[in-house]
């Protein structure tokens, strides 16, 4: 588990400040998109990920205090145990609405219904591979299947969220995805979603397939993305998608998820801070990531990575004598996203070969010790040369500028 000691010292000015609520509109509003957390579902399927009751209520109330729209959770299919779960999971009350991820037929859905979920997220692989491999049905069939099994949800239970996703969208023919979505648009489901399912997609073609996606839906129908990490792209896929017009993200947290899972929650949410720190500040208790991420990380028996976005051991850790000296003046001048907004700390590690005399003057001054020109120099030098056989900690390098002062 990662534990962040803060060593930011008195003299760094406040981090970057975000931009004050009269700036223009932002390039990409926080209110045009919503996150469904999948570590309830996408992130049972991690190879870690084997939550318990306990575990199961334990994250859903993190994520509903986070602020989380939705939490996607596990079909009542895969046991008894995992029906009665979702069972105290909607009867907890949260603000968070509740979607279960189920195969599109009549059997699923029917058990699905009475959880007390918000929502089911129907699925069906449109791509030839799951076609021939996975359920063996047509595209013709694919329809038909849906258009018995949203009927049903909507006479039974209008109230019920619909989304329809194509899985392995990317890996599908596009005049297939195109009557797949149109047709359940037209048979008014709430949402569609594409679905990286391999994490083979680049952002580009994230980026086109929801445009043309938009195109064939209704204006009211929204669209999800859910992306792999297999190729490293899935968070600027996310954020594609968002650019070209996707109004909900799939996310796990730490992103565990099949394989090397999906879009992390807190990678997802650095990127679009950027855009709109104001609007996530307002969605979301930012300050909450560090727990969220400890929790699973502790459920999953794994350490945080230590370059994890914002809660990694070292995502906010400045060492360059040329990054110090900046960092010092004005932290934003290395840093994208302001770590207190997310509850981390920043380190300066001054004491290393590749410091610069900034730094140590920065250094000595804390300590209340000044150094004319040449003596800041020799000091500087002094402790690179030190630092060459291995970093000084911070005891050792107060006692090098404590004897040098006078030297
Ligand atoms: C990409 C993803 O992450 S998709 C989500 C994956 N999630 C899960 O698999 C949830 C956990 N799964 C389970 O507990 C089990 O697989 C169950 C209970 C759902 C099904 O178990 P089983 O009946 O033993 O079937 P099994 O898992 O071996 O095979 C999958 C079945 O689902 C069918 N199927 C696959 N996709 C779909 C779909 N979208 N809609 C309807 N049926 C589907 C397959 O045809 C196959 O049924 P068949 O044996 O009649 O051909
Ligand atoms: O239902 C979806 O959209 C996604 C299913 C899934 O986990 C995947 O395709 O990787
Ligand atoms: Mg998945």
């Amino acid at each position: 588990m990662t534990e962040h000691t803060p060593l930011q010292p008195a003299a760094v000015p406040p981090a970057a400040v975000p931009p004050a609520p009269d700036q223009p509109a932002p390039l990409i509003p926080a209110s045009s998109w919503a996150i469904i957390d999948s570590t309830l579902r996408e992130g049972e399927q991690f190879a870690r990920g084997n939550f318990g009751t306990d575990d199961k209520i334990e994250i859903a109330r993190a994520l509903d205090a986070f602020g989380a729209e939705f939490i996607e959770v596990t079909t009542p299919m895969v046991s008894e145990q995992t029906r009665k779960d979702i069972l105290r999971l909607t009867g907890l009350g949260l603000r968070a609405k509740f979607l279960t991820h189920v195969r599109c037929n009549l059997e699923d859905v029917r058990r699905a219904a009475d959880t007390g979920v918000d929502g089911l997220d129907l699925l069906f692989g449109t791509s030839s591979f799951l076609r021939e491999f996975s359920h063996g049905k047509s595209i013709e069939q694919i329809i038909g299947a849906a258009q018995e099994v949203i009927g049903w949800i909507r006479t039974h239970y209008p109230d019920l969220q619909i989304r329809f996703s194509a899985e392995d969208t990317f890996r599908s023919e596009e005049a297939d995805l195109m009557a797949v979505y149109r047709a359940v648009s037209d048979l008014g489901v709430h949402r569609v979603g594409l679905a990286d399912t391999v994490g083979v997609a680049t952002p580009r073609q994230v980026y086109t397939l929801v445009r043309e996606v938009r195109k064939v839906i209704h204006a009211e129908c929204g669209i999800e993305f859910h992306g792999h990490n297999d190729t490293g792209c899935a968070v600027s896929n996310a954020y594609e998608a968002v650019e070209a017009g996707a109004t909900h993200i799939d996310t796990t947290i730490l992103g565990i998820g099949e394989r090397n899972g999906i879009t992390p929650l807190g990678g997802f949410l650095a990127r679009m801070f950027t855009f709109d720190p104001q609007g996530l500040m307002e969605k979301y208790d930012l300050e909450r990531l560090p727990e969220l991420d400890r929790m699973i990380a502790r459920m999953v028996g794994l350490p945080i990575p230590w370059n994890n976005y914002l809660t990694g051991e070292f995502a906010f850790n400045h060492k360059a004598g040329m990054h110090l000296k900046a960092i010092y003046l004005n932290p934003g001048a290395y840093e994208a996203i302001p770590p207190d907004v997310f509850g981390v700390g920043r380190r300066i590690q001054a004491a290393s070969k590749v410091t610069g005399r900034h730094a140590i003057a920065y250094k000595a001054r804390e300590l209340g010790l000044h150094y004319g020109e040449d003596a800041l120099r020799r000091v500087t030098e002094h402790i690179k040369a030190l630092a060459e056989h291995g970093e000084l900690d911070d005891e050792h390098l107060e006692q090098v500028l404590r004897e040098w002062v006078s030297a």
